[in-house]
Formats: structure tokens, sequence, C-alpha cells
């Protein structure tokens, strides 16, 4: 008689790879004891010392998106390549490792969700900080109130020419970083107001209200999407930066590199 595990193990049969998701020690031990080739680890911190390892700077809540993440930054490390066809264990409710699913790496699958964390002019810390600062700012609004706001990282020089200032700039003067918890509290004062802030690679506020003014030919982002998304798209098409745009209006984080929509984030799963 065929039992129901007997099914499902298809769902692991003949794979080139296996992908474990934050797993715990005792987890990775039992997957260390396989022989054959190692699993990879993708997680926020490399507590197991995985020989092969993909950092995950934010938790996805999205699934997909946390595969993509891992499966990219994989491909980046050589550890599978297009072809391959690899199970991934997951948590998908909680953190314990509860799903498997497989997945073929195809190109498809490079989404450009580990680049823009990997491999942009800014250092990945500060990119995930720039996204907490965002997803912190999405969740609360601004005295309840929902709003939005344009953070360009990376590229700094090129961006302040591609743009003008609104108003004074607050920032003029001070060497404040994003990540310092009184910066947070700046930026998120600061976001009622019109424009766009502009961050150095290593984290520094340059300025806040930029008014920027990319070219916008050749940008390819979802239409219905307002001036506020569009430029940010655009600059990280004349640029090298990224934009990390919040909408006042759907209350979702987006994130552009090389003119093109790479993440569509909801704070409130965070
Ligand atoms: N070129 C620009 N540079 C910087 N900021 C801009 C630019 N264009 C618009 N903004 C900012 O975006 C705000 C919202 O504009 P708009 O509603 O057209 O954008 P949107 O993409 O629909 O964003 P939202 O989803 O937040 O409404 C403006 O009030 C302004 O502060
Ligand atoms: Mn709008």
């Amino acid at each position: 008689m065929t039992t129901s595990a007997d099914l499902l193990v298809d769902l692991v049969a003949d794979v080139d790879g296996v992908f474990l998701f934050s797993p715990n020690g005792s987890t990775y031990e039992d997957f260390r004891e396989l022989d054959g080739e190692q699993a990879v680890v993708v997680a926020p911190e490399n507590d197991h010392d995985a020989d092969r390892y993909v950092e995950l700077p934010l938790e996805f809540d999205n699934v997909r998106d946390r595969i993509r993440f891992g499966v990219e930054g994989a491909m980046d490390h050589g550890y599978c390549v297009e072809g391959d066809v690899v199970a991934c264990a997951v948590g998908v409710f909680d953190d314990p490792i509860d799903g498997v699913i497989r997945t073929p790496v195809t190109e498809s699958m490079h989404s450009g969700i580990y680049d823009l964390f990997a491999n942009s002019r800014a250092d990945p810390n500060v990119v995930r900080d720039v996204f907490d600062v965002a997803i912190e700012l999405g969740k609360k609004g601004q005295k309840g109130k929902p709003v939005g706001a344009l953070f360009v990282v990376g590229d700094a020089g090129k961006v302040m020419n591609k743009s003008r200032p609104l108003s004074y700039n607050p920032f003029e003067k001070s060497h404040v970083h994003v990540g310092d918890p009184i910066v947070n509290v700046m930026l998120k004062e600061f976001s009622r107001l019109d424009g766009a802030f502009v961050i150095s690679d290593s984290g520094k506020i340059v300025s806040a209200y930029r008014y920027l003014e990319p070219g916008a030919e050749g940008v390819d982002i979802p239409k219905g999407l307002g001036a506020r998304h569009m430029a940010g798209g655009a600059i990280t098409r004349d640029t090298n930066a990224i934009a990390i745009v919040l909408s006042e209006s759907d209350g979702l984080v987006r994130a552009f590199k090389g003119g093109r929509l790479v993440l569509e984030l909801d704070p409130e799963e965070y």
C-alpha cells in the first residue's frame, strides 16, 4: 500500500541540493551528517559556522522572496547553478522549519533581490537599516497617519548632481548615519516633508528635501505608481544608487535598482 509519506518523498527526490532556512542547531547537525554535498544555510547569522552560507539581511516574511534571496545568493556563491533542482526547508508559519519547497534554479529566480543587498554601492548593512526605517515608518505612520518617504541610497555625489534642494538641508553640517536610533527618529520626523533623503554608501545622511531630476527615459516601472516612485526608479538608472520607497497611498515599501522594481514588501507583515 502506498502511504502519503511515499508520495511526498517525491518532493525531495533527485534534488541537487538542500537549503536550510534559519535552521536550529539540531536541524543543522542532522543535515551535516548526510554524505554528499553539504546543505546550504540561509540565515541572518552563521550561528553554526556552515561552510556553505548565505547571509539573510531581512527575515523576508514572504516565503517566495526568502527563497529567491537564498537561491540567488547561492548562485552568486557558486553553491548551485541554473538547471539544478533544490529542496528548501523553511519556516512558513513560525521559526522552526515546517515546510519543504521544491524549486528549480532558473534565470527567472534571479529577481535581483540578492543583488540589491550584496551588489549595491552602499554597504549591505546600510541597505538593511534603510529598509528597517521604511518598514517601521510604514507600520506606524507619522502620528498615526500614513506617510510616504523616498530614500536614495549610495552614489550620493552623483545623486546630488541630479537633484536640487526644496528647502534648507537639516543634515548639512551633521555627520549622522542611518541605524543610529536618534537618526531614525529624525528621518521619521522629516518624512512629513517633501522630497527625497540622500544617503551615502557608508550610511551618512547627506541631505533631506531633495527634488530628484533624473531622466525618466527607459525606466520600466509598473503603471499606477506616481511621481515619487517614478523619480525613485529613474534615479537608479541614471546613477548607481538604489531607491527604497514607502508609498503613502498603498503603504507598501518598494525597492528599485537599475531603473527596475526589484522588491515589494508589506510593512504590516514585519
Ligand atoms: N522628483 C521627485 N523628487 C523627490 N520627491 C518627489 C518627486 N516627485 C514627487 N516627490 C514626492 O512624492 C510625493 C508624492 O507624490 P505622488 O503622489 O505623485 O507620488 P506617488 O508615487 O503616487 O507616491 P505615493 O504612493 O506615496 O502617493 C510628493 O509630495 C513629493 O514629496
Ligand atoms: Mn500618489
